[in-house]
Order: C-alpha cells, then structure tokens, then sequence
C-alpha cells in the first residue's frame, strides 16, 4: 500500500485520525478470561497482553500465526565523529549477514517462526553530521518514513521493527535529550561497546547537536529529522502504519524506543498499539521506556539491536494467545469454578 503522506504535517495527520481498538473484542476477550480454567488473574501479564492483543485484532480468540519482523538500515554521518566501537562499514557488511542469514534475528525468527525482510536505506549516503544541522531534509525523512509504512505486511499479525546502523546510539540519545528531560549525559550509553573516553566523546557530540538543532526541543517529528537517521524514520513510519493495519507492535530497544517516542511526542496515544518487548542494557533505555509509559516483557541483558530483544518477546505474546483462545472455560472441564 503506498503511503497516505507527502510531508510530515500529512504523517501528524495521519498519527492523529488513527483508530482505536475494537471495545466489543475486548470485552469479549476480558469476559473470556474471567471463565478459563485458572485462579483469576494467574496468568499475570498473559492475561493483559490476550485481551490487549485481541482489542487491536477486533477478535476475541487471536492466535499469532503470521509475525513478521524488519530489519532497517542506516548511516549515520555522526559516524566519523568517532562514537562508536565500530567503523560504519559494518552496517552494509551486516546487511549482507542478514541477507545470507548468519545474524542473531535471522536465528531467532526462525525460532518463533516470523517472516524476515531486511530493507537497507541508502547507505552509501549518510545523513549530515547531526552537529552541523538537521540530520535529514524533509524530503529526506518523508521518505524514511515512506519506506517503513509500505515494509509492513498487511497479512502479518504481529509487527517487530529493528535497526542496523554504526552510531545509532548517539542518535537515539540525542532523541531522548530532544524530547526529555535531562542533559546528554543522562542519554549516552556505551552502544557497541565504547570506553570511557568514547562516552564522554557521545556526550559532546549529543550536546552539539542539541545546539545544532534548537528547532527539534519538544517537537517530535522535527526530533525525528534533525536528531535521527534514516533507519529509525522508517521504524516510526512502519510502527504508525502496521497501527492502520491492526497490527500489534512489539518495540525493541534503546533505538527503536526513541523512535518510536518521536510518533507518542506528536500524538499523544500512537504507540497504545505497542508493547515493549525487552529492557536493553543501553544506560539511557530504562528512562526512555518511562518517559512512554512502557513495561518491558523481558530483562535479558541484550543490547544488540536489530529487532533481536522484541523478536524474543514474540514467544511470550504466542504464549499468551495460545493460553487465551486454547485453554478451556470452567464450564467446558467440568472444573468447579471459585464462585
Ligand atoms: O537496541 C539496543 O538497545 C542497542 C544497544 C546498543 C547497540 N545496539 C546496536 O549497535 C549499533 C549502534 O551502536 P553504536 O555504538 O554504533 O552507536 C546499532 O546497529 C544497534 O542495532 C543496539
Ligand atoms: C557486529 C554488529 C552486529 C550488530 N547488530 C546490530 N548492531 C550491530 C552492531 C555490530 C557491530
């Protein structure tokens, strides 16, 4: 489907007529699990997760039979700064890992049997060094965002949007600055593994492009051009449009978060079709995950990125559909209920 937006005023309109979810499938759904055969509310956040699941499905016995998970590529001109562990080369050369299935999510979507599509987004063209001015053009992030609404696959029924791109994580911390309180300092987390030195170089590097960059304060879509990179535009634009499709999203971590938080800055509610999936190790995830209201479903410790920490959660979303629309009622077993 191509996209309903040509420039980012288009895509706030599109964020602010979103639906919500169907009322008479929760209900359903909620009437359901109050009759399955366990103490109520035994199944803690299972039970949240059917009914929240089967409200944005508009039927009150999901199953999740057809996940699919993208992975979005990006360079990000804040590169050559120095911010990362790695060289910017990697994320082309993990484009290739991804394209010959030798990466964690290539693994792990086979293990929750999810579909894997790996969209690299210009990558022989960075966006502009975020310390000198905006990160992207209009055009630029329109486009971004385009490329991520029309990745989502109408017939999936669960969504996982991942990243690939060599110095995101001084992008996602300047998002967080931009939209949040507190200082860069706050924000920077150690990424692909910097040192000491590399952190405090993140911090100055995030503050310069705070200055850089007054106009994207508090404004979620200018956070998104001038903060941002290509890869975390077409995050937001597919986690916005899977919403148009009635597709749950599972969020992954650090990056795909301050994405995502860029759409709930504009629009109030527009991640309420999301979850988050996994806490990240990245330092600044826990605060962002507060700042959008969001409980993690998973602490594992990962801080790899490229949808692999929602991709796991996908598991516990299955789980939590084959318990709700496969269990029996108290009626059905013959199991005296509490009363
Ligand atoms: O998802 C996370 O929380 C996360 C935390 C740390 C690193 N990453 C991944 O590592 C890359 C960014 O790290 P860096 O050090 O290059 O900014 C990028 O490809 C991300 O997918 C991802
Ligand atoms: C090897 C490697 C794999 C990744 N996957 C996501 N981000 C990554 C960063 C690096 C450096």
């Amino acid at each position: 489907m191509t996209q309903p937006f040509s420039s980012l005023a288009d895509f706030k309109a599109v964020l602010e007529q979103a639906s919500g979810p169907d009322g008479s499938a929760i209900e359903a759904a909620q009437e359901r699990n109050n009759q399955l055969t366990k103490p109520p509310g035994a199944l803690g956040r299972l039970e949240d997760l059917a009914v929240w699941y089967a409200g944005w499905r508009g039927d009150a016995t999901p199953r999740i039979e057809n996940p699919q998970v993208v992975v979005f590529a990006g360079n990000h001109g804040v590169a050559a700064r120095g911010v990362s562990a790695f060289p910017a080369e990697v994320t082309a050369q993990m484009v290739m890992n991804f394209q010959h299935g030798g990466a964690a999510i290539n693994q792990l979507c086979a293990t929750f049997g999810a579909n894997l599509d790996v969209i690299a987004l210009d990558l022989d063209t960075p966006t502009a060094d975020f310390t000198a001015g905006p990160a992207m053009s209009e055009d630029e992030v329109v486009t971004a965002l385009s490329t991520g609404w029309n990745a989502v696959d109408p017939a999936a029924d669960l969504f996982v949007a991942g990243e690939m791109g060599i110095g995101n994580t001084t992008s996602g911390a300047a998002i967080c600055a931009a939209l949040f309180s507190g200082s860069a300092e706050d924000w920077v987390g150690r990424g692909t593994g910097v040192d000491d030195a590399g952190l405090a170089l993140k911090a100055r590097v995030v503050t310069e492009g705070l200055a850089a960059n007054p106009q994207a304060k508090g404004n979620g879509l200018e956070t998104l051009r001038c903060l941002g990179g290509r890869e975390l535009a077409a995050m937001a634009g597919a986690i916005a449009s899977a919403r148009f499709h009635k597709i749950p999203v599972i969020i992954d971590g650090f990056i795909c978060t301050a994405a995502a938080a860029c759409l709930e800055k504009t629009c109030e509610g527009a991640l309420d079709h999301t979850v988050a999936g996994h806490q990240s190790r990245e330092a600044g995830h826990v605060q962002a995950l507060q700042e959008i209201g969001k409980e993690p479903l998973l602490s594992m410790g990962l801080r790899l990125g490229e949808g692999s920490g929602a991709a796991l959660a996908i598991g516990v979303l299955k789980a939590a559909l084959d318990c709700h629309s496969g269990m029996a009622t108290f009626a059905q077993a013959g199991v005296t209920d509490g009363g």
